[in-house]
C-alpha cells in the first residue's frame, strides 16, 4: 500500500524526509543571496519583494545538527521566485485580465463563463460567478459552484464513512491526518480526510472537469475534509515530492470547495502566506506604514458551495512557491470537498480498485444535466 501523497501531514515534510535535508527541492540548492530591498515604487507598486530576514545562530539537535527553522522550510520568498501582484479592489470581472493571468497554468475553462463571469450553464438561478482573487500567482473562487444539494450531499458522505477504515465497503476511507511530531517538520495537520471512490463524487468530477477542461485520469483521488473545533492543516505547498513524482507528476491545481460558512470571526480560512488580498488605495497606505503587515493576507473564508482554484505548479510541472499556504484552525467545524490535478494520468491507491473510468458514465451523466459540452 502507498499511501497517496495527501495521506502524510504534508508534502513538504515528506520532502525533506525523502530528501533527508531541509526544505523542497527548491531549498536544496545552494542557498540564493536574499533579496535586501523595499518594494518598488511607480508602476511596480504592487509587486511585493520582501525584506530578507535576520540571521540567527542556528538552535542544534542532539547530534550537533542544526534543527531547521519554519525559514529553512518555508523559505521567505525572493525576487527570484517571481512577483507578486493583487488584484485591486473594486475592479470589475475581465475576461481578459483572466485569460492573462491564467497563461502560464493549466487554467480554467473561460468559454463557459460570459464578460462578467457568470457561467452560461444551468438555469439562471444556479449559474457560477467567477473572480479572480489574486492575479500572479492566479487564485480564483467560483461562487455556487455546488448547489445546496451537492453540499448536503458530500456532508452526509462524510457522516456516512465516519469510522469507515477500509474494511467494508463504503464509499471513502477515513484517515485521521498525521500529526508529525519530528522536527523536521512544522507542518501539522489536525483534521481527518475521507479518499473517496471516484464513482461516488461524479458531481464533483464533472464540474471540476467542466472548470478545469482536463481529462478524468488526471485526477487525484477525490477527498472530504473535516476540521473540528481548533484544528487546522498549518503552512504547507500542495506540490508532490519529488520522489513522487512518478505518479501522475506534479500537481497542477488544486481545487477545494467549501461546505459550509464560518463567520470572519471563527477562523477556518484558507490563508496565502505571501499573497495579498485586493489592494486597495487605504491598505496600500497602511502597508507603507508597516515593515511586516500580515493583517492584509489573502485570506479566503469559507462560503458554502464556493470553489478555491489555485495552482501549486506551472503548467510545465515546475512548482511554485507562491502558493504556500494553510487551513487556518477552525473554531467551528469546517468541511471540505478537495480535488488535485496532475500533469499526466494518476493511480489511485485508496479505496480499493478506484478507478476514474468508473465514474465516466456518470460524469457524462452530470456533464449532460449541467449542460456543459466539449470538455474532454
Ligand atoms: O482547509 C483549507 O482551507 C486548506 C486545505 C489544504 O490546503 C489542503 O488540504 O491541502
Ligand atoms: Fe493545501
Amino acid at each position: 500500500f502507498v499511501p497517496p501523497p495527501s495521506a502524510m501531514s504534508s508534502h513538504v515534510s515528506s520532502t525533506i524526509l525523502f530528501a533527508g535535508g531541509f526544505g523542497t527541492a527548491k531549498s536544496k540548492s545552494a542557498p540564493k543571496k536574499k533579496a535586501n530591498k523595499k518594494s518598488k515604487s511607480s508602476i511596480l507598486s504592487d509587486i511585493q519583494v520582501d525584506e530578507a530576514p535576520k540571521q540567527s545562530t542556528p538552535k542544534l539537535d542532539r547530534f550537533g545538527l542544526p534543527i531547521p527553522t519554519e525559514d529553512d522550510i518555508f523559505p521567505p520568498l525572493t525576487s527570484d521566485d517571481g512577483a507578486r501582484v493583487p488584484v485591486s479592489d473594486g475592479d470589475e470581472f475581465n475576461k481578459e485580465d483572466v485569460a492573462e493571468a491564467l497563461q502560464h497554468h493549466i487554467g480554467v475553462n473561460l468559454d463557459i463563463f460570459d464578460e462578467n463571469g457568470q457561467s452560461i450553464h444551468e438555469e439562471k438561478s444556479n449559474r457560477w460567478k467567477l473572480k479572480l482573487l489574486h492575479q500572479d500567482p492566479p487564485v480564483l473562487s467560483v461562487e455556487n459552484f455546488f448547489s445546496e444539494a451537492d453540499v448536503e450531499q458530500y456532508k452526509s458522505m462524510i457522516e456516512s464513512n465516519e469510522g469507515n477504515n477500509g474494511g467494508g465497503n463504503g464509499d471513502a476511507v477515513q484517515l485521521s491526518s498525521p500529526t508529525f511530531s519530528s522536527s523536521l517538520s512544522l507542518s501539522r495537520r489536525t483534521s481527518t480526510t475521507w479518499f473517496c471512490k471516484y464513482e461516488s463524487m461524479s458531481c464533483l468530477l464533472a464540474k471540476a472537469q467542466a472548470l478545469l477542461n482536463v481529462d478524468l485520469k488526471q485526477m487525484e483521488e477525490p477527498q472530504l475534509v473535516r476540521y473540528r473545533t481548533g484544528e487546522e492543516f498549518s503552512w504547507h505547498y500542495d506540490e508532490i515530492p519529488s520522489a513522487q513524482l512518478s505518479n501522475g507528476g506534479q500537481r497542477l491545481a488544486t481545487l477545494l470547495v467549501y461546505l459550509n460558512d464560518l463567520d470572519k470571526d471563527r477562523g477556518g480560512g484558507t490563508v496565502f502566506r505571501d499573497l495579498k488580498s485586493p489592494v486597495n488605495e487605504s491598505n496600500k497606505r497602511k502597508e507603507k506604514g508597516s515593515s511586516k503587515g500580515n493583517d492584509n493576507q489573502l485570506t479566503v473564508r469559507p462560503k458554502s458551495g464556493t470553489a478555491l482554484v489555485f495552482f501549486p505548479a506551472f503548467k510545465d510541472g515546475k512548482a511554485d512557491p507562491r502558493t504556500l499556504h494553510k487551513g487556518e484552525v477552525a473554531l467551528d467545524t469546517k468541511m471540505i470537498a478537495q480535488l488535485w490535478i496532475h500533469e499526466k494520468e494518476y493511480q489511485a491507491s485508496v479505496p480499493e480498485n478506484n478507478l476514474q473510468v468508473d465514474a465516466a458514465s456518470g460524469v457524462r451523466e452530470e456533464l449532460e444535466r449541467l449542460g456543459v459540452k466539449n470538455v474532454m
